[in-house]
């Protein structure tokens, strides 16, 4: 379903030598490429690159009428999305890395092997595809979705969220993965559904956690066995590409994945296809591939050879990438998600739906949640199993949030912004005085007046921040 050949863009090749552009034409034309434009004269380059969208340009570096470092930023600058792939007569990897660092996506020699030029020409085309899906998606992000049906199991109020809906819309019409990542409990899964959904295709969605999978497992599980394959393999089982067929085939946890098994993941993503234990014989996709992860797949394993993740894979997976931000990043979601999990805790519960306490949210918003909306949906779940009747306690949801270390939002930012020490850039510092009148005000405006909020806020009992308030007062009436 990948490792697209067939193209409607044209591939311009540029050389000054009419041999060559006559013999590398027919070498692209019979490895099937159509839609060839042949240029001897670099100087037009301009002007065939005003009057159409060139996707690929193989062009040559040493030519009489234009240097082919100047064509490079010639193309660059007319047309930035374009693939220029360099195919020269030097073998000189300074050199290659010159016309990299000038904007080239590839280098090639001319007297390599004729597979490597066809292979290096279907990377670009790859490429090319690739960029321009991106493009047609960047265009069409629209504010709300269109089809709030298809998101309708995922409560939000954030805009951030939102655009991730209308970006999930605009992928519909993908075939390449999508990558998910975010903490765990930011709702990746959820997002994988609604990828489902928008796609609404005629296959199901299957989903496979593969953390803690070994090499053999991966591969029995996601391609399936021969009869035969090994002992015990009594009869031909069909694994989860297969039962995802027509659908959507959702890999959760990649970033625990050995290293075989990503070179595996990688063949099944480039190439479309895969290999059933004990079969010789290859079996295509026919699924949407969909991938989560809660680590950074770019910093991982960085100690050690065994635990990183690929990095062509990475690129592979990230072509559409959903980033979920952890629930700290979109407080105002915790009213809806809030209202959401008390509906469905009653339900599960048979209670009615219990009404909660004004500062029941600001007392949320106080807190760093480290497991996210499942950490909050346990805490409602708890609280409404808990209730007896009347307004709703607060005193479960401050029991859970008690077990963790108190959250500084704002110490965090500023640390972040002043390299660890949030006085570095105070000059003069306050005086311990004043500083500590200032954090009192801030936390109690943060917590909208409520002084237990406030107190926690601050790391203190609330008769401690009520004294403080007090002698506050009595200094402002001096
Ligand atoms: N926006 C939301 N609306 C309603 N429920 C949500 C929302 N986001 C997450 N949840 C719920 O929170 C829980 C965790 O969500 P999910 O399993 O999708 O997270 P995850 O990011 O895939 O976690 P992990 O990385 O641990 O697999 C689930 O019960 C899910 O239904």
């Amino acid at each position: 379903m990948t490792g697209v050949l067939t193209h409607d863009f044209p591939i311009l090749l540029i050389d000054d030598e009419p041999s060559w552009l006559r013999s590398l034409g027919l070498l692209l034309e019979r490895a099937g490429f159509t839609n060839l434009r042949k240029l001897s004269d670099g100087r037009k380059v301009r002007d065939i690159l005003a009057d159409e969208e060139i996707g690929i340009v193989l062009l040559d570096l040493m030519m009489p009428d234009i240097p082919g470092e100047e064509l490079i930023s010639v193309i660059r600058e007319e047309s930035p999305d374009t693939v220029i792939v360099v195919v020269s007569g030097m073998n000189q990897v300074s050199l290659a890395v010159q016309c990299m660092k000038m904007g080239a996506n590839d280098y090639i020699v001319k007297t390599g092997a004729e597979e490597r030029i066809v292979a290096t020409v279907r990377n670009a085309v790859n490429l090319w595809e690739l960029k321009r899906e991106n493009r047609a998606i960047r265009s069409t992000i629209s504010k709300a979705p269109s089809n709030p049906e298809a998101f309708s199991h995922i409560a939000t109020a954030n805009r951030y969220m939102i655009s991730i809906f209308s970006y999930i819309e605009s992928l519909a019409s993908s075939r390449q993965p999508v990558l998910i990542t975010g903490e765990s409990g930011t709702g990746k899964e959820l997002v994988a559904r609604a990828i489902h959904r928008v796609c609404n295709p005629p296959g199901p969605m299957v989903a496979v956690n593969v953390a803690g999978l070994d090499d053999t497992i991966f591969s029995d599980t996601l391609f399936g066995h021969v009869r035969g394959a090994f002992t015990g393999a009594d009869a031909r089982r069909a694994g989860m590409v297969e039962k995802a067929s027509g659908g959507t085939l959702f890999l959760d946890e990649i970033g625990d994945l050995s290293a075989p098994s990503q070179v595996k993941l990688l063949r099944l993503l480039q190439d479309g296809d895969y290999y059933p234990v004990g079969s010789d014989h290859s079996e295509k996709i026919n699924a949407r591939v969909v991938c989560s992860t809660h680590q950074d797949l770019t910093i991982k394993g960085k100690e050690s050879k065994e635990r990183r993740f690929r990095k062509d894979l990475f690129y592979r997976l990230q072509t559409h990438h959903i980033h979920m931000p952890p629930l700290r990043e979109r407080k105002d979601d915790i009213p809806v998600l809030l209202d959401t999990f008390l509906a469905m805790a009653a339900e599960e519960t048979g209670k009615k739906i219990p009404v909660y306490p004004p500062e029941l949210p600001v007392l949320l918003a106080t807190y760093h949640f480290p497991g996210n909306i499942r950490e909050l949906k346990s805490m409602v779940f708890d609280a409404v199993a808990r209730h007896g009747g009347g307004t709703l306690s607060m005193a479960s949801f401050k029991e859970a949030m008690e077990g963790h270390a108190p959250h500084h939002p704002a110490a965090q930012a500023v640390s972040r912004q002043t390299d660890g020490n949030p006085f570095s850039g105070l000059d003069p510092l306050p005086t311990l005085a004043d500083a500590s009148s200032l954090l009192v005000m801030e936390a109690m405006d943060r917590a909208e007046g409520n002084q237990s909020i406030a107190a926690r806020i601050l790391g203190i009992s609330q008769p401690a921040l009520s004294k403080r308030m007090k002698q506050l007062r009595e200094k402002q009436d001096e």
